[in-house]
């Protein structure tokens, strides 16, 4: 990590962090007061994108449900599939909480990212102890790509927005197993919503 000079802060992102065991270890010892963003989207919806992202690198993978299920008639879920596992938050949060304390991580909604990008970088402004900078003057919302895209300070210069990778059409799946994998992360989902103290809405 770079030195940050007094009045800066320094920030890194790694998607996979969240989800490797030794991470929370590793990262207390570089520094115990660092402040953790977790940014977390309906696990049914993350699956379905996870898999929609392999897809489009190796065609010929099996589908979904055959990844997804170890027996589809009694809704047994492969926890073993990646794609499956990333989205048990409570069960890869718990080794965070024995290095560091829940008020050092914030959690960014995935979905309220998109609707409201201005209220939940408002949040995570407060979380860092920042003025709140990044306003709703900042984006506009991009109809054409689904997402929002930041405006550049002051008016001047093309607007930022998410690349080509971002926003894929996600791979039809059948309602019977979206719901089959909407029940099997419930009890998760509301484990992780009583440990963050913060409900989600991912019904
Ligand atoms: N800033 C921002 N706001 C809202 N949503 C975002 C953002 N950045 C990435 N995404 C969505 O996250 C999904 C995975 O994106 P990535 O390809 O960047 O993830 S990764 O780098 O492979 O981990 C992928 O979701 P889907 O498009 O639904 O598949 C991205 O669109």
């Amino acid at each position: 990590m770079p030195r940050s000079l007094d009045r800066q802060i320094t920030v890194e992102k790694t998607p996979s962090y969240f989800v490797t065991r030794e991470a929370p270890r590793r990262i207390s010892y570089m520094s115990p007061r660092v402040k953790l963003i977790v940014v977390v989207r309906n696990p049914v919806t993350r699956a379905i994108s996870d898999y929609t992202q392999t897809l489009s690198k190796k065609p010929d993978i099996p589908s979904f449900s055959e990844l997804a299920f170890n027996n589809r008639t009694i809704g047994e879920v492969d926890t073993s599939w990646n794609a499956i596992r990333i989205g048990l938050y409570a069960l890869h949060l718990q080794p965070w909480l024995n290095h560091f304390p829940i008020s050092q991580m914030h959690f960014v909604s995935g979905e309220r990212l998109i609707t409201d990008p201005a209220g939940e970088m408002a949040r995570v402004q407060d979380f860092l102890g920042l003025k709140r900078l990044v306003t709703d003057k900042h984006f506009y919302f991009n109809k054409t790509k689904g997402f929002p895209c930041l405006k550049k300070p002051g008016g001047g210069g093309a607007p930022r927005c998410l690349g080509k990778s971002k926003g894929r059409t996600h791979v039809q799946i059948n309602t019977d197993d979206i719901e089959q994998l909407r029940e099997f992360y419930r009890p998760h989902n509301i484990k992780f919503y009583e440990t963050v103290g913060q409900d989600f809405h991912w019904e």
